[in-house]
Order: structure tokens, then sequence, then C-alpha cells
């Protein structure tokens, strides 16, 4: 029995190891006011504060888009990392700034070391398309 409990836990997807859809609308929610707090780049999302609708559909992409890439059902309809980002000019220290304010609100969400390194690694496989994009 703690056999077959190892081996299912073994092959939960990503996704739902991250609580499903709601579990990543809390951490999109949480890194997205993280963002607005961040001085290294609350400046690029200032902009969208008085957008709410707007910053309500990135945050839907941003959700459908690690849902369709950890195993979920969600199918992916917003623009590519490459050109949702394309002539921000993003640097390397943003781009950090960024990861790390998921990996942080993950933490606070109680998501443990080894699923927040996890992500950390998906997070750095996607750092040259949207840098200097
Ligand atoms: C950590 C990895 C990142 C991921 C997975 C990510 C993901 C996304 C997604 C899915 C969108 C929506 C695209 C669309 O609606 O078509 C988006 C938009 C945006 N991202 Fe990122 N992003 C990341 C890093 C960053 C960084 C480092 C910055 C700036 C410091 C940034 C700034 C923005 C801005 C300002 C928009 C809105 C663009 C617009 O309205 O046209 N992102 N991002």
């Amino acid at each position: 029995m703690a056999r077959v409990q190892a081996e299912e836990s073994d092959t939960a997807t990503l996704y739902d190891r991250l609580g499903g859809a709601a579990g990543i609308r809390r951490i999109v929610d949480g890194a997205v006011a993280a963002h607005m707090d961040n001085p290294l780049i609350a400046h690029r999302f200032q902009p969208y504060a008085d957008r709410p609708e707007r910053v309500e559909e990135i945050k839907q992409h941003t959700c459908d888009f690690f849902a369709a890439g950890s195993g979920g059902p969600d199918t992916y309809t917003g623009r590519s990392m490459a050109e949702a980002h394309r002539g921000m000019a993003i640097e390397a220290a943003e781009y950090d700034a960024a990861a790390d304010d998921i990996l942080g609100t993950m933490k606070t969400l109680n998501h443990d070391a080894e699923i927040r390194a996890e992500v950390g690694r998906i997070l750095e496989s996607l750092k040259t398309e949207i840098i200097h994009a």
C-alpha cells in the first residue's frame, strides 16, 4: 500500500503538485503583487495599475502558460515568451528578481524546497527567451 502511494505521488504531474488551476492562480496572484512591490521591476508593471482588465488578461495568460507547461489540461493562447517581452530590453537582474518573486511566493504558500527547485529550473530555461528579447 505504501509502495502504491509512493508510485502515485511520483507520477503526479507538476500541475497537480502545484494544486491545479487554483494553486497556480494563487502563485500568479502572489507573484504579480510581489512584482508591483519589487523596486527592481515595479516600474515594469506600474503602467498596468490603472488597467485592471489588462492585468487580469496577463494573469490569465500566465496561469494558462504555467498550466499547459506543467501537465495541466489548459491550452496557452497568449504570445510566445520572446514575443510577449520583445522590445522591453529586460536585463538578467530583472529576470532574476521576477523569478525570486515567484519562488518567494511559492515559499509563502508552503510549497516545499523540492518543487520550488523544479519550478526554478523551468524558469531558468525560459530566461534566454525573455531577456534582451
Ligand atoms: C519569469 C518568467 C516570466 C514569465 C513566465 C512571464 C510570462 C508572461 C506572460 C504569459 C505574459 C502575457 C503574454 C500575453 O498576454 O500575450 C507576460 C507579459 C508581460 N511580462 Fe512577463 N514573464 C516573465 C518574466 C517577466 C519579466 C522579468 C518582466 C519584467 C521585468 C516581465 C514583464 C512583463 C510585462 C510588462 C508584460 C505585459 C506585456 C504587454 O502588456 O504587452 N515578464 N509575461
